[in-house]
């Protein structure tokens, strides 16, 4: 909690030392004005009352008096103007780090795990609102701070046992907040996973993707309600949680109220019986009023800000997390030969194997096919290739390096993969197939080679504004009227991204073609071919005949490789390759068909 709330509170000073220093002085000063001009007012008081009023001194007093309520109530609005700016600053610096963090993971796994999703809602919920939140309590905890002491100061004055009383009061006030503060926070934490599924069919019921779907299925009102009900659960325990705090404030509220009445009751007799003077009684109210309004204002404010500190503990989580994999130094040759030895990998510690003991060679240069049952562990194999993830045994090298001795952001630039769920991204089409290779999104000539090669850039060609065409209806506006492409348009646009590491020494296509037609098929495949060729290759498809012309064919089942050869070979050895491929084969014989 002080580690959180210390490294809160340093944030405005990092995020902009000059404007954090100023406000912090103008906030002292500001807590220091109405204790000022409560003195002066009681000095202007005694003056008029003691009998002996000298005009002059009392007019100084007075206009003494207006100023400093008036300098009070400037220095307060300048305050809150800078206040505004340390928060934006603020906002900027912690969601600049935040995302930096979450932008730079090398791995899937966190970006896999629900529980980090979950920290991260709430990391992003404090990012925004602590700083602010934290800056404002800062700023009038100070403030009310001075004006305590001043306060305080001059209590003693009048009578000392008061002092005692009014903290008695704060120092309970300030401890019931907290507690309160720290079960809001709880009730935060405990539901966010409730509010994720909230967002999640929220998300759903607005999804274009799913539109279709759920118009379909009759699935609106089922979502809705579910939509609903975790709304539901969530509001109600903040209610009830909010409901427990405002019980305790309010008997507090009334707990001060009745020491400070006890305590003008005091002041009030000893006034009658001669022993203060009215001025006495007159900064006594004043001082009593301060401190009670000066210090609502900090308890009601001590709760957001407890409550932005425990929250804040999850950016400083987040923003903490160590890379999910290690880091690797060394640059991937040019010789793009892969060796798998003994893989063994599973996505969770508990969950059951995918791979269980690969050996595979990708000699360089060559083209390997991959088959399997759905669910085999292809996809998985491409990943380990990516380095998302890295295998509990075995290894897998790179000419002989080990993948995780490799710079991560090295090998990948080496690679060149169209993802079985490939990305269609809400940008022009141009940006579509060019941040295939960041640094070249700008190169229009490169962008349409690519696209040729992938037998996109006629259709391209045709949209209202060609390559700068925006390919989504959700982003698109008055200027830029967006288009839908099809399946398999958007197949080709996604080889063509892939095709823009004009330079990849491994090129992996997770069944690239399976939406495009018979003709586009056979048509880029033969491009691909011509282009990729002298590369390494793994196509993986569960059209046989795509693979028949690899150099090596592959299957694996069980998590393991199951045969592997020529199309040849594997034909004659009668195995699940020849089984599966006889099975397509006779699905297009036609006694019509010559
Ligand atoms: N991110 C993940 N987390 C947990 N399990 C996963 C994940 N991705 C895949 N799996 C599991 O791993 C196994 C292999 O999946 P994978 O996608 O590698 O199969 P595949 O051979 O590519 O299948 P398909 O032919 O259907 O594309 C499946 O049982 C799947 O449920």
């Amino acid at each position: 909690m002080i580690r959180n709330a210390a490294a809160a509170l340093a944030l405005p000073f990092r995020a902009t030392p000059l404007v954090a220093t100023i406000t912090l002085v103008l906030t002292v000063f500001a807590g220091v004005a109405p204790a000022s001009g409560a003195w002066l007012t009681m000095l202007l008081v005694d003056e008029l009352t003691s009998g002996t009023a000298s005009p002059g001194r009392a007019a100084f007093l007075a206009v003494a008096a207006a100023l400093v309520g008036g300098l009070a109530i400037a220095l307060l609005y300048l305050g809150g103007h800078l206040g505004e700016v340390v928060q934006q600053r603020v906002t900027l610096t912690v969601e600049s780090r935040l995302f930096r963090r979450v932008a730079t993971l090398p791995g899937l796994r966190y970006v896999e795990d629900p529980a980090f999703h979950d920290r991260l809602r709430l990391a992003e919920q404090a990012a925004q609102e602590a700083p602010g939140t934290i800056s404002q309590f800062t700023q009038e905890v100070i403030r009310s701070v001075v004006l305590l002491v001043s306060f305080s100061g001059a209590l003693l004055v009048v009578w000392p046992p008061m002092t005692l009383l009014l903290l008695a009061s704060v120092v309970t006030a300030v401890f019931a907040r907290l507690a309160t503060a720290r079960r809001e926070a709880a009730t935060e934490e405990a539901w966010v996973a409730t509010d994720r599924r909230r967002l999640f069919y929220r998300a759903l019921l607005t999804d274009v993707r799913a539109a279709k779907e759920i118009r379909l299925f009759g699935l609106g009102s089922l979502l809705h309600n579910r939509m609903i009900d975790s709304l539901a659960t969530v509001s109600g325990a903040r209610l009830a949680a909010a409901r427990r705090g405002t019980l305790v404030q309010s008997a507090l509220a009334l707990l001060g109220a009745a020491v400070g009445g006890a305590g003008t009751v005091v002041v009030v007799l000893n006034v009658a019986a001669g022993r203060s003077s009215v001025g006495d009684l007159v900064l006594f109210l004043g001082a009593v009023a301060g401190v009670q309004t000066g210090l609502s204002g900090v308890v009601l404010q001590l709760g957001e800000a407890g409550r932005a500190v425990t929250l804040f503990g999850h950016y400083l989580d987040v923003i903490g997390t160590h890379d999910d994999l290690p880091e690797g130094t060394g640059t991937p040759s040019h010789n793009a030969s892969i060796e798998l030895r003994d893989v063994w990998f599973r996505y969770s510690e508990d969950g059951p194997w995918v791979l269980r003991g690969v050996n595979l060679t990708i000699p360089a240069g060559r083209a390997v096919g991959l088959a399997g049952v759905n669910g085999a562990g292809k996809s998985t194999l491409v990943k380990l290739l990516c380095r998302f993830y890295d295998p509990q045994r075995g290894t897998i090298t790179w000419d002989g390096v080990d993948l995780r001795e490799l710079d991560v952001d090295g090998l990948r630039a080496r690679i060149g993969v169209v993802f079985q769920e490939f990305m269609a991204y809400d940008l022009t089409a141009a940006e579509n197939i060019g941040i295939g290779q960041a640094a070249r999104l700008d190169d229009r000539g490169a962008i349409e080679a690519a696209a040729e090669l992938a037998r996109v850039a006629d259709t391209i060609r045709a949209l209202p504004q060609g390559f700068d065409t925006v390919l989504s209806r959700t982003h698109a506006d008055d200027d830029h009227p967006g288009v839908t492409l099809s399946g398999g348009q958007w197949q080709r646009v996604a080889l063509a991204r892939c095709l823009m590491r004009a330079d990849a020494e491994l090129m992996i296509l997770d069944e690239p073609t399976s939406g495009l037609d018979a003709e586009g098929e056979h048509r880029v495949q033969e491009t691909v071919r011509r282009h990729a060729e002298g590369r390494t290759r793994l196509l993986i498809s569960h059209r046989m005949s795509s693979l028949r012309g690899a150099d090596l064919i592959v299957t694996l089942a069980g998590g393991r490789i199951a045969e592997q050869g020529r199309h040849d070979e594997l034909m004659d050895a009668g195995g699940e390759y020849a089984r599966l491929f006889r099975l397509q084969a006779d699905g297009y014989q036609d006694a019509r068909v010559g």
